[in-house]
């Protein structure tokens, strides 16, 4: 399984990475959603050299210009609530592509034990098609395996992008053990050390869904 970390790299992208991180900034809604947004059009785009292209040659008014374009057909789905931005900077890049919503959210048991409630899918069929799973935190990797194993009811996909912003490394260490080697590819900007005993990633940023959309009674 490859492991893609853009954190890796000096690009404007760790900028983004920076605000919705930083206390001084990330209490801005419509900024911490745009970040997540812009860091999932930035993804895109760098996933996108890897699809299957081939060459179209398209009809202009004085002529006809071979273009190669991407064949995959793309299913973006996304896990609520925190990933409906990100989702939707992928959206922007591959505004064709089908989309799939999953619930998952943690119902706690006490402050410290919870277990991942899925409640809802819509998806289309997704048997051999490129999906990608976007979700912009990892922490222990629950809410992403129950979420894949409801899509999985969608048929199996040919290939399977897992697209996060900040992943714990503990979450990443179980994902390789949970999902197809030959066909996944994580795609992440961060990796961070920690989860603390709330299963919060440390440093992380807190709560992405929170953050985005205001705290939960
Ligand atoms: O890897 P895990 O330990 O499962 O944690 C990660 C999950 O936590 C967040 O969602 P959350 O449950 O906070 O729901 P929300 O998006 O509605 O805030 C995040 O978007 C992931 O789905
Ligand atoms: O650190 C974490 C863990 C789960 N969900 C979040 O939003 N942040
Ligand atoms: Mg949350």
């Amino acid at each position: 399984m490859r492991i893609i970390n853009f954190g890796e790299t000096n690009s404007i992208l760790n900028q983004y990475v920076s605000e919705i991180r930083n206390v001084k900034v990330q209490n801005d809604r419509m900024r911490f959603r745009r970040n997540l947004e812009r860091i999932g059009e930035i993804m895109a785009y760098e996933m996108s050299k890897e699809f299957t292209y081939s060459t179209k040659n398209i009809q202009t008014p004085l002529g006809i210009s071979p273009v190669n374009t991407p064949d995959n057909k793309i299913v973006i789905s996304t896990i609520l609530r925190a990933g409906l931005p990100f989702h939707q900077g992928f959206l922007n890049y591959f505004d064709r592509a089908e989309n799939a919503f999953v619930s998952a959210y943690r119902k706690y048991k006490d402050a410290l034990k919870f277990e991942i409630n899925i409640e809802y899918i819509a998806s289309p069929r997704i048997a051999g098609k490129t999906l990608i799973i976007t979700d912009p935190m990892l922490a222990t990797g629950s809410s992403l395996e129950l979420s894949y194993g409801a899509m999985l009811t969608k048929g199996n996909p040919k290939e399977i992008h897992v697209a996060a912003i900040i992943a714990s490394q503990q979450a990443l260490d179980y994902i390789k053990q949970v999902f197809p080697e030959e066909k996944t590819t994580i795609w992440c900007a961060a990796v961070d050390p920690e989860i603390d005993s709330h299963s919060y990633i440390i440093p992380g940023l807190g709560d992405a869904g929170d953050l985005a959309f205001g705290e939960k009674e």
